[in-house]
């Protein structure tokens, strides 16, 4: 199958299996590339694995650390003449380059909410680890099934109070626009937080103490984001935002509990505004990226989802010395894009910005470039002519 990318909205519906092995590729020679983080974890646990932060954390654990890496992901398989998603193929490559190098790496593609998964993956970290001393905790998700009640929670990336108007861009047609969402009803915010919130991390905390497999001193991290104030009432203030103080809260008691372990420690990071599979979907925030990497390319500080999260490990969880903590016990690893003289600009920039002057004024052609290779297209090496398998097994 000759396989090119069709992009629907904020979705790519294909995806190329040589072009995710070539991702996967680059993002192992730049951890290789900062060199051995001595002080890392042994046997890790990410749920969310397989795209975004959570991969970028598995192949930073694997590569940078030499760790043992069990991953759990939901992804749609490939089958016999039709294509798997990105994840599928970005898990099977990681898994290959991970087993080359001699590296432990099993897989889980299911429900992460689920009991039946917790299970699964509790039984193979008695099997083959033993315990596990990091558990990367990066999932993004339009909806839950409760594991107690059988009710599907869907998520919702909405305004809290009042209706929210502002300039949006669709990144594929390249048509910047005005866009209002009315705001979230109480029900669509509690959905929101059942989905997005603490509580399936802390469940798998629990169930992971309560099995007996957490080592003496674990560490747990997930991933928030607060950005500026031009998105905050879609974001901060919005029904995510109300997720994310949820995961907080959950994140305080789960700090106790690893506490209790060895001086184990629970923490959120806060990471850069990115292009992933899930950013693409809140309304405004694509134009403020491309804004973004517009000005952090050119100050030289522009990173992508591996570049931060080698930094989150090498400087702050495992630099060998206490991680630094902001105001309300966050570790930040969105401290450039936060800086003032990158804020002060996109504050300039954003009300300029229009239909004709999008490719001028920000990196909309460097964000539809990320956009793509999210599903393995546009990378050096990879002939996109070629006929090639879809149908690849998981490892
Ligand atoms: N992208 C950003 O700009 C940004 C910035 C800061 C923080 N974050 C946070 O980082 C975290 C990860 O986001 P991302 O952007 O890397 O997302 P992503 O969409 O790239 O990755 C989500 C992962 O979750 C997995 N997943 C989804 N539902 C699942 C389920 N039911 N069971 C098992 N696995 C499931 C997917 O397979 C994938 O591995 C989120 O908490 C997000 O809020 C994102």
């Amino acid at each position: 199958m000759v396989i090119k990318p069709r992009v629907r909205g904020f979705v790519c519906v294909t995806s190329h299996p040589e072009g995710c092995a070539a991702h996967i590729q680059q993002q192992i020679d730049y951890v290789k590339s900062k060199g051995t983080i001595a002080a890392g974890p042994k046997n890790v646990l990410v749920i969310g694995s397989s795209t975004g932060f959570g991969l970028a954390s598995r192949i930073t654990a694997a590569f940078g650390a030499g760790s043992k890496t069990i991953g759990v992901f939901f992804e749609r398989p490939s089958e016999e003449d039709r294509l798997g998603t990105a994840g599928w193929y970005n898990t099977i490559a990681f898994t290959e380059k991970a087993r080359a190098e001699g590296l432990y790496a099993r897989n889980f593609n299911g429900d992460a909410f689920s009991d039946e998964i917790k299970t699964q993956v509790i039984d193979a970290i008695k099997e083959d680890l033993g315990s596990v001393d990091l558990i990367v905790y990066s999932l993004a998700s339009p909806r839950r099934t409760h594991p107690d009640t059988g009710a599907v929670h869907r998520s919702v990336l909405k305004p809290v109070g009042a209706p929210y108007s502002n300039r949006t861009v669709d990144t594929d047609r390249g048509i910047v626009s005005d866009i209002t969402i009315e705001p979230a009803s109480d029900a669509e915010i509690a959905d929101t937080v059942a989905v997005m919130g603490g509580d399936d991390w802390e469940r798998w905390i629990n169930a992971l103490d309560q099995a007996g497999v957490l080592a003496d001193g674990a560490t747990s991290v997930a991933y928030s984001y607060i950005g500026p104030e031009v998105t905050w009432d879609i974001y901060k203030n919005g029904t995510i935002g109300l997720a994310k103080i949820d995961l907080e809260a959950a994140c305080k008691r789960i700090d106790a509990l690893l506490k209790t372990k060895g001086y184990g420690r629970a923490l959120v990071s806060v990471n850069k505004a990115l292009v992933s599979q899930a950013s693409s979907a809140i309304p405004v925030v694509p134009l403020y990226i491309s804004i973004l990497y517009k000005l952090m390319k050119a100050k030289g500080t522009h990173e992508g989802c591996i570049e931060q999260m080698q930094r989150l490990f090498a400087t702050q969880l495992y630099s060998g010395e206490a991680a630094t903590y902001d105001e309300a016990g966050r570790v930040r690893v969105d401290d450039w894009e936060m800086q003032p003289d990158i804020q002060a600009a996109v504050k300039e920039i954003w009300p300029q910005i229009t239909t004709e002057n999008l490719e001028e004024l920000t990196d909309i052609v460097g964000y539809r470039a990320e956009f793509l290779k999210m599903f393995g297209f546009g990378l050096d090496g990879i002939d996109y002519e070629a006929d090639t398998e879809p149908n690849r097994p998981m490892l």
